[in-house]
């Protein structure tokens, strides 16, 4: 079985051009389920299961697939379809005018090959003008008139029969109920969507009802017009901008931008920024003067859209199967935004780390909201690399600057260009703090290190917090009812301020005590006590979990295992590390004598144990705990020697106790698929990782085939 799976993972990553006959035709098939797939999830559930610029890879690979074996195209092809079938439970209406979609372009390139294969069609058609409008990121309606009177409103679905939704068109303040002077029979068609405002405020108002909040703009305006309910639609804060048309009984104008014209007399909003051209030279500088507004515009777009403008023109190209031959969407890149840095914020970490993170203008990027983006450190607003070379062409970023924000799967955004031309005159260079905000202690850099640390140890409120957090966390002691939340509320009341507070809380107010607590927003007596028992429970703490909710830095969970597995008890640990020196002497060499165990970790173990403050904090911690002795890996079994990687989502263990367990087998946990590795255990959401272990032909297993072979099962 593993063979076979081998051997369709990599034709799906093989380039369209090496692919056989056989191959071509069972990637036509996935890529045919899969698209189909994602479609439904987009169109008909409003609810995206991958990114836009993966559904137009896919989307592209198809094409070429096609374009290199037409006689394989099937007959369900993903380059026939436009969005989805309608949706149950809503009454279906025929369009008089098929709905289509649009080709796309991508580059200049595509647009100067549009421009050709526009002027091949026409054979020698002299001057063509064009108009170039945004590309509204909504979902288009199609809305009837007949005799003035609006008669029915209908969604694309699939190109063909669409969504009656009329009732809940009737509910938006931006689609007029009745025309004057418009042909007897008119069909308006344009987008619905939503401003940001408005997204964020009813995010806001959801969020506080503890409701579901919706990743963008376009989600929100789909989810709220396709409501069975009306009334839900009405309540929401929708908006249309006109741009088409379908079935009309006289024509609107001669031309495209006459037509833009005639509908704003009707009544109807359309777009502003919609500009006509006779060089496709002015197009593209057109599409990037609105790519440069699109922050600042108030609602989302993906793109610019030129149309031919002539209409006997655009008669005369007609249409494709699925998209018209006199117009083409000219995209954003997907995964980038300029927009507005308003202020530098500064986040201090577990370790003292002094992170700037960019307060932006909100901008959608890649189809999720960003406010927020990591500048890294002080030298990468300078305009540095960790090596001192110069990074975007040296230039620093200043507040107020435009910047260039960048997405790429679920990675924290970041901020990768800044625009010098927009940048105010009176502009100054960002002073990174040479103190903490939070305590106010020195904030140094240490030779070599590319990062800001607070001296403040544990008399910075913001490391000590974090310190909190982390002990709690997952990987570490893990109790239950105590989470970042409620950390962070007593530590502000004062009741814990170092982790030994944690297992004093009993003490202080337990049993007896209770009321303090139990009278707290949040808390009633029966979760108080429940508290109290979770946090007793934690008294016996495996070895790993105590060295890793330490918090030291450069101890990972990992780390921390290979750390509990040699030296087997706290006391062994503890000894060690205190009689240790750092550089030499034999505690050195054996820290270091660890499969995994580097210089930079040993040492930043080593001082923590040096450190008065430090250690007498753990001292206090250790005084509560009974800490459970490591197991002594062994070598018996099936997978003691070899190298292992976990991915994806484990069911019945945790990340940290599927290591744990692995590394007291004996076996090597690495975090990346390599050839050195041995063994792939893959669960549910595994990505690349699986991806690649079936490229380099390693063995898979699942969780429960782990098991088994471990013996656990
Ligand atoms: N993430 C996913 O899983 C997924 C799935 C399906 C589709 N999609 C995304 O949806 C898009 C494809 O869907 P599509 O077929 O609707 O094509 P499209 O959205 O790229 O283009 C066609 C649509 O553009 C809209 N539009 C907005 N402004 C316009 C204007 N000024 N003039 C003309 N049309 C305008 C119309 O609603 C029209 O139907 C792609 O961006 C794709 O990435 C994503
Ligand atoms: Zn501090």
């Amino acid at each position: 079985m593993a063979d076979d799976l081998t051997q369709e993972k990599s034709v799906a990553t093989k380039a369209t051009s090496a692919l056989s006959v056989e191959e071509a035709r069972a990637e036509l098939a996935r890529l045919a389920d899969l698209l189909a797939g994602a479609n439904t999830a987009y169109h008909a559930d409003d609810a995206p299961v991958m990114s836009d610029a993966d559904y137009d890879a896919l989307k592209r690979r198809n094409a070429e697939i096609e374009a290199r074996f037409p006689d394989l195209k099937r007959d369900d092809s993903p380059t026939e379809q436009v969005g989805a079938a309608p949706s149950e439970g809503f009454g279906k209406i025929t369009h008089a005018v098929r709905m289509m979609s649009l080709a796309n372009a991508f580059d200049d390139e595509d647009v100067a090959e549009f421009d050709r294969s526009v002027r091949k069609y026409l054979g020698a058609p002299g001057e063509i003008a064009y108009t170039a409008e945004p590309k509204i990121d909504g979902l288009s309606l199609s809305l009837r008139y007949e005799q003035g009177k609006l008669v029915s409103a209908a969604t694309r679905g699939d190109g063909e029969v669409g969504e009656n939704v009329t009732d809940n068109a009737r509910t938006i303040a931006d689609i007029p109920q009745e025309l004057t002077g418009a042909p007897e029979i008119l069909e308006v068609r344009g987008e619905v969507y939503m401003s940001h405002a408005d997204f964020e405020a009813l995010n806001a108002r959801h969020a506080e009802r503890g409701g579901k909040t919706f990743a963008n703009p376009r989600n929100a305006a789909a989810g709220s017009l396709r409501q069975l309910d009306a009334e839900i639609t009405r309540a929401r804060p929708l908006k249309f901008f006109a741009y088409a048309w379908g079935e009309h009984s006289e024509p609107l104008a001669d031309t495209q931008m006459g037509a833009i014209h005639r509908l704003t007399e009707l009544g109807f909003q359309t777009n502003p920024l919609t500009k006509r051209f006779t060089d496709i030279s002015e197009l593209i500088a057109h599409y990037h003067e609105i790519e440069t507004q699109r922050a600042t515009l108030g609602y989302d777009i993906d793109g610019v859209v030129y149309k031919v403008d002539r209409l006997d023109l655009q008669h005369r190209l007609g249409f494709r199967s699925t998209t018209p031959r006199w117009a083409i969407a000219h995209k954003f890149p997907a995964e980038l935004a300029w927009t507005r840095l308003e202020a530098i914020d500064i986040q201090v970490g577990r370790t003292g780390a002094l992170s700037p993170v960019a307060r932006l203008t909100p901008v959608t990027v890649g189809g999720v909201v960003v406010s927020n983006a990591t500048l890294h450190n002080e030298d990468y607003i300078k305009g540095l690399d960790s090596k001192g070379e110069e990074i975007r062409g040296g230039k620093d970023i200043r507040v107020g600057d435009w910047v260039q924000v960048y997405r790429a799967g679920d990675v924290i955004p970041k901020v990768a260009d800044v625009d010098l031309a927009r940048r105010k005159s009176d502009a100054l260079p960002y002073a990174f703090p040479t103190t903490c905000p939070e305590c106010g202690s020195d904030a140094i850099r240490e030779e070599g290190d590319a990062v800001r640390r607070c001296t403040g140890g544990l008399i910075c409120p913001a490391q000590a917090v974090e310190k909190l957090k982390h002990l709690v966390s997952r990987g570490a002691f893990d109790i239950e009812g105590l989470g970042a939340k409620q950390v962070e509320q007593f530590y502000k009341d004062g009741w814990v301020k170092e982790p030994a507070d944690i297992f004093e809380l009993k003490a202080k107010f337990g049993p007896g005590n209770l009321s303090q607590l139990k009278n707290r927003e949040g808390w009633g007596e029966k979760s108080a006590l429940n508290l109290f028992d979770a946090i007793d429970t934690r008294r016996d703490i495996p070895l790993a979990r105590l060295i890793f909710g330490l918090g030291i830095r450069h101890v990972g969970e990992s780390s921390a295992n290979l750390l509990a597995t040699h030296y087997g008890t706290w006391e062994n640990f503890e000894s060690a590390m205190k009689t240790a020196t750092v550089g030499t002497g034999p505690e050195w060499d054996d820290l270091l004598s660890i499969d995994g165990v580097g210089e930079v970790m040993a040492t930043s173990v080593i001082t923590t144990f040096h450190q008065e403050a430090e250690r007498a904090s753990i001292d206090r911690l250790v005084a509560h705990l009974r800490p459970i002795e490591a197991e002594k890996p062994q070598n018996d079994s099936p997978v003691s020697g070899k190298t292992v990687v976990f991915t994806g989502t484990l069911e019945k263990m945790t990340r940290a106790e599927a290591k744990a367990r692995a590394e007291a087998l004996g076996a090597k946990v690495s975090g990346s698929v390599s050839a050195k590795t041995d063994l792939v255990v893959a669960g549910p959401g595994a990505g690349s990782k699986e991806k690649k272990a079936r490229e380099l032909g390693i063995e898979l297993l699942d969780e429960d085939g782990w098991l088994a072979l471990i013996g656990d099962a």
